[in-house]
């Protein structure tokens, strides 16, 4: 029987198991599994997916996120955040502004904290990327996906697609409540002219300053919250003339409230929360 040591810990609702690989050391072949075994509310720990926080060549900490259905993830907005609670808080990161690294780049996070207790984060998330071929979708390349006429399952859909180095399909309802997350999330999800799949985002537009958001995460289902995907609604919000480029945008996801900002520079600021639940050691058979 093999065992690691984890941290639970959630950022507005949207929650991993996090595993330290300073201390631990997982084999490669089977991280796809262990995420799927951890993340099992019946068998396992119960989770969205697994976060793995690695050593880096060229930043102090990286990170590595698994969905719950194994599939590794190249951004997560959530995860950045409290990758940085937990890199500052153990100590493995001194400074309260440093790099992280992804799978799709070098981010920045910046520490908020009160006596040694990280209770905010921000992270620059860089630029987005928002030529067709760049979520990957398929069609004619260079263009963007701007409130373009789509097709799923003979309805009408108007979208617009945004990575932050994972891909973002942005829909508008008038109401969230009526936001077809169930129906059509994992339609879109898995549909083939996303060669790599999609997450999926249904916003109700507020005013200019605010926005309500639902989720439908690739490779995870319905979760509480998205950070890649509040900044990709952002910025899909000001390509859509909906929202101001260079002001502060409130998202309302279903676990509470971002902080986002796509700036006249180019990157997206994003501040939130990030808590740690519990710790413990987890059990399995290779
Ligand atoms: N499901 C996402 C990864 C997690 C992103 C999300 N939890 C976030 O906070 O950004 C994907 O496969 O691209």
């Amino acid at each position: 029987m093999d065992y690691f040591t984890f941290t639970k810990m959630h950022a507005l609702g949207n929650n991993y198991i996090y595993v330290d690989m300073f201390n631990e050391n997982l084999p490669e072949d089977l991280l796809s599994k262990l995420a799927v075994r951890v993340s099992n509310v019946h068998t396992g720990i119960g989770s969205d997916g697994m976060i793995l926080i690695c050593p880096s060549d060229i930043a102090p900490v990286k990170m590595r996120i698994f969905n719950n259905d194994g599939s590794e993830g190249k951004n997560c907005g959530n995860g950045l955040r409290c990758v940085a609670k937990y890199a500052y808080e153990n100590k493995i990161v001194s400074e309260k502004n440093f790099k992280i690294e992804t799978l799709s780049g070098l981010v920045e996070a910046e520490i908020h904290e009160e006596a040694g207790e990280v209770y905010s984060v921000t992270v620059n998330m860089g630029n987005p990327r928002l030529r067709r071929k760049d979520l990957p979708m398929i069609g004619l390349d260079s263009e963007m996906v701007v409130n373009e006429q789509v097709e799923f399952s003979n309805q009408t859909l108007y979208m617009t697609g945004v990575s932050m180095g994972n891909p973002h399909a942005i829909f508008y309802v008038d109401s969230i409540e009526d936001a077809p997350l169930t129906t059509l999330g994992p339609i879109i999800e898995k549909d083939s002219r996303f060669p790599e799949g999609v997450n999926v985002e249904f916003l109700e537009v507020l005013n200019e300053n605010e926005i309500n958001f639902r989720v439908w995460e690739r490779g995870s289902g319905i979760t509480q919250a998205c950070g890649t995907g509040a900044c990709a609604a952002v910025v899909a919000s000001v390509l859509n003339g909906k929202t101001k480029r260079n002001e502060q945008t409130t998202v309302h996801l279903a676990g509470g409230d971002l902080f986002i900002t796509w700036t006249d520079q180019g990157h997206v600021l994003m501040t939130g929360p990030a808590e740690v639940v519990c710790t413990g050691t987890y059990y399995y058979n290779k």
